[in-house]
């Protein structure tokens, strides 16, 4: 059995600026090292029970609406709506057929209501639905200003600002993903449901049910390691951590010394990838908020000693495949990214 990833659980939700600042140093190291963070579930910063209840209405979702009704809102070039099994292909390169998934993407609401079509399933939760993304939206900012301080980067709020939505559209975007098991596919075990990559944005938030096995994560040693949904020390809280990841635009703003880490979902199959206790003979669901700056933001290094004296990306350690790129704006990346992956959605055009 591989091993799982170490991947430290951290509580965001102390008291107090002594407290908090430790907090902040923890998330940043974290951040440095994995790119990958668990944040503890209290159940302070998002109620276990809005986390449950998005749940169910994803999984009534996948389950109970007809293709057509999905066909109808399929995703546009603004990155919102409805993806079919295949139709992204996150590591087209490598991949063999699209993504083994099924995902319905939520752009920004206005006032409790979503700004795109939806599927009639959505309609009556639509308001709550929206409460659960400005539920993320508050937490990303949470952590975006724990970046800022444990970086010392100048002004702190330097990231948190750039993501107020008051500012302007961003690429913000709540997913519900689903995966089928794989007797329920054409797929084989070497297949994968999501394909190796980095995320677009500055960082995203996981969501993932207890027992369902299938994230792994691209370690230093170049080898992927199992991400275990509940990690040691965090079963006896009232639901599954949080994972938050590091996305290419904070590895950009930090000249890539916050690392946005390769990640991807497999059919792990039985006693090989999967950890102790968890399984991918059932249908998967799991729920991302991937958050975005500002549009315009530009992606230049953010003014803090610690990024100016960082020696950059050059040791070959950073996962971000992109960290080189010249690219301006979060916008310009966003499309760069979406164009590579929805190859049918973009030739058709
Ligand atoms: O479903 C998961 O566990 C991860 C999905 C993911 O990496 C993504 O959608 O960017
Ligand atoms: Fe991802």
């Amino acid at each position: 059995m591989a091993e799982a990833a170490r991947i430290p659980v951290i509580d965001i939700s102390v008291q107090g600026e002594e407290e908090q600042f430790r907090v902040a140093e923890e998330l940043v190291d974290a951040a440095i090292e994995y790119g990958f963070i668990y944040i503890k579930n209290t159940g302070k910063d998002i109620p276990v029970e809005d986390i449950e209840n998005a749940f169910k209405i994803s999984e009534e979702f996948f389950t109970t609406t007809p293709l057509e009704e999905k066909q109808r809102c399929s995703i546009q070039q603004n990155n919102r709506g409805w993806t079919g099994m295949n139709y992204e292909t996150l590591d087209p390169k490598n991949q063999r057929a699209g993504d083994f998934k099924e995902a319905f993407n939520f752009g920004e609401f206005n006032e409790g209501k979503a700004q795109q079509p939806l599927p009639s399933t959505f309609v009556p939760y639509e308001s709550q639905v929206s409460r659960f993304r400005d539920l993320c939206y508050n937490v990303c900012l949470k952590i975006n200003t724990l970046l800022g301080i444990g970086l010392k980067v100048q002004p702190t709020d330097f990231f948190t600002t750039a993501h107020l939505r008051e500012k302007g559209p961003s690429g913000t975007t709540l997913r519900f993903l689903y995966y089928p098991p794989l007797a329920k596919t054409q797929a084989d075990r070497e297949d994968v449901r999501a394909g190796a990559h980095s995320d677009y944005g500055s960082m995203t938030m996981l969501f993932r049910l207890k027992g369902q096995a299938g994230l792994e994560i691209l370690t230093r040693e170049n080898t992927w390691a199992p991400v275990p949904v509940c990690p040691p020390g965090t079963e006896d809280d009232p639901a599954p951590p949080i994972l938050v990841n590091i996305g290419d635009l904070l590895s950009y703003w930090t000249n890539g010394l916050l690392r946005s880490t390769v990640h991807r979902v497999v059919f792990p199959g039985p006693g090989k990838g999967a950890v102790e206790g968890e399984s991918d003979t059932e249908p998967r669901y799991s729920i991302a908020f991937f958050c975005h700056p500002v549009g315009t933001t530009s992606l230049t290094p953010v003014p803090s000693e610690r990024v100016r004296s960082f020696a950059g990306a050059g040791d070959g350690t950073n996962g971000n495949p992109y960290a080189e790129r010249k690219v301006l704006t979060a916008d310009e990346h966003l499309q760069m990214r979406l164009r590579a992956s929805y190859l049918q959605l973009y030739n058709e055009k």
